[in-house]
């Protein structure tokens, strides 16, 4: 099968699910406070602190109760959209400051250049916001790998569990679902996308729960 586009998870996917969970996280989690800080006046964090302080029901919510809020939110995973957008912006001094360069498996980089070599359009859906996204990729353990994306999805298009996220990333894309393969960790996402026609392949690569998907273990297993 020759599918026009790649759609593909980051964490758990193209990149272990540690770095996610035990780099980036800590990372925001120590910086945010200090960031927020020193950051609250300027309009993209006050921004974010807006819509948190809408999510909190709390119009006058403190810095020090949005960062406690930030840092609950951050503890149980929430993929809560100026959450990662904050993540975003710290995680964009870290690699700047070369804190960490953005883990991605041999595998997936290497696949990745060869499919956009033969035509095929990448494309990246995280629950990471869309600059956390591109800044993994341009900073990764391979280089700046940002010239062979297409284009980044995160929470903003809805969330990776939702049928009607992949109906919008279909819009997007405008090719029609048998056309377009999603790769994923998740079966819930990959049950999404799933109902909506789209190709699936679970990349089962630290002993994840399976589906009823096509599954492999690295990109090289992967029939694009
Ligand atoms: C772009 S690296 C950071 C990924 C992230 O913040 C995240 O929450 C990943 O969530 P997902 O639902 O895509 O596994
Ligand atoms: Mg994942």
């Amino acid at each position: 099968m020759n599918y026009r586009a790649l759609v593909t998870d980051i964490e758990g996917t193209t990149t272990r699910i540690s770095f996610v969970t035990e780099v980036l996280f800590p990372y925001a989690a120590k910086q945010l406070p200090d960031f927020i800080r020193q950051r609250h006046e300027q309009a993209e964090v006050a921004l974010q602190l807006k819509a948190i302080r809408q999510l909190m029901k709390q119009p006058d919510a403190s810095l020090d109760a949005i960062i406690t809020q930030l840092q609950a939110w951050i503890a149980a995973d929430e993929k809560i959209t100026p959450l990662k957008a904050l993540q975003g912006m710290v995680w964009r001094l870290g690699y700047q400051q070369g804190h960490f360069t953005g883990h991605l498996y041999p595998d997936a980089a290497e696949q990745l250049k060869a499919w956009q070599a033969k035509g095929v359009q990448l494309f990246i859906y995280s629950s990471g916001s869309v600059e956390a996204q591109q800044l993994l990729f341009r900073h990764s353990d391979f280089g700046d790998l940002t010239p062979l994306i297409s284009g980044y999805f995160d929470t903003r298009i809805g969330a990776k569990k939702e049928i009607s996220s992949y109906a919008a990333i279909l819009q997007h894309l405008q090719l029609p679902p048998g056309q377009v393969l999603f790769l994923s960790d998740v079966v819930a996402e990959l049950d999404a996308a799933h109902q909506l026609g789209i190709a699936t392949c679970q990349l089962i690569r630290e002993g994840q729960p399976a589906g009823s998907h096509p599954t492999a273990e690295d990109f090289y297993q992967v029939n694009l």
